[in-house]
């Protein structure tokens, strides 16, 4: 399944760029002002941080929400107090797109995360022009050569890496590329199958310093509680936010 998504975005990716072409692209994303300070923005402190996502629906979940104006979404994220927006941006089972994230650029002045299933360089300067201060890249989907090309590329641009783990093995080749930003999907990418146990066993693969992301499987305050007990700076949270009421939600989260 993760390899079919991958497929997915990067047919689509190669259809836009058909009609905008890469070095249009490129120039667009060099001419973006600084992007934002993300590693700060996420820098540990005494309570858990929120990555917020904006999220419609899941090849796992289904339909979770409408979502007419991300932008308006993303404007409460921001005044509930989420230190990052992650904006879903695949098309075909996520319902997605390059626009919503524009949107939400437009809306907020925190950092905002382009989550996709990236695998080449067209992407991330797709994901630099439309404004996104941070990409998603997943161990699980790419060869080790191809991670550190597109991690190397993704800072080259000024974003910062959330790079996406799944293993203790996938923490180690994350550790490897030098990542300051390194995520644990509770979810597996290929079965669908749910761990919110698995943070806790490789957290401590983790080294210092590094800030450690805890994704997926939200689905009520005890979640959040039960990640930052097993050591989590950040929680990345869509399902929960996007069925209740963010602003409420947040506030119950930010008090972890
Ligand atoms: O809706 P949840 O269970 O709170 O999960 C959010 C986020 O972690 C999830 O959307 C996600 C994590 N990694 C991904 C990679 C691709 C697509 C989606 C994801």
């Amino acid at each position: 399944m993760l390899q079919q998504l991958l497929a997915g975005s990067l047919e689509d990716a190669a259809t836009r760029r058909q009609q905008r072409p890469f070095a249009e692209v490129e120039a667009e994303a060099l001419a973006r002002p600084v992007a934002l300070d993300v590693l700060e923005a996420l820098a540990p402190a005494e309570h858990i941080k929120v990555i917020a996502e904006v999220k419609r629906a899941s090849p796992s979940r289904g339909d979770l929400a409408e979502i007419a104006e991300p932008r308006t979404l993303a404007a409460q994220y921001e005044a509930g107090g989420a230190s990052v927006v992650s904006v879903l941006t695949e098309e075909r089972k996520f319902k997605g797109s390059l626009a919503d994230l524009e949107d939400v650029r437009k809306a907020v002045s925190i950092p905002v995360l382009r989550k996709d299933f990236i695998g080449d360089e067209y992407q991330l300067l797709e994901a630099r022009a439309a404004g996104a201060d941070l990409a998603l890249l997943i161990v699980a989907a790419l060869p080790q050569a191809t991670l550190e090309r597109l991690y190397a590329f993704t800072r080259e641009l000024g974003m910062t890496p959330l790079v996406e783990t799944h293993s203790a093995s996938e923490v180690a080749r994350a550790v490897d590329l030098g990542s300051q930003l390194i995520g644990v999907n509770a979810r597996d990418l290929s079965t669908f199958e749910l761990d919110r146990d698995l943070f806790g066993r490789v957290a401590d693969q983790i080294p210092a310093g590094v800030i450690r992301v805890a994704e997926s499987a939200v689905l009520d305050v005890a979640d959040v509680q039960h990640y930052r007990e097993a050591g989590a700076d950040v929680v990345l949270v869509g399902e929960a936010l996007v069925t209740n009421d963010p602003i409420a939600t947040l506030s119950s989260y930010l008090s972890v």
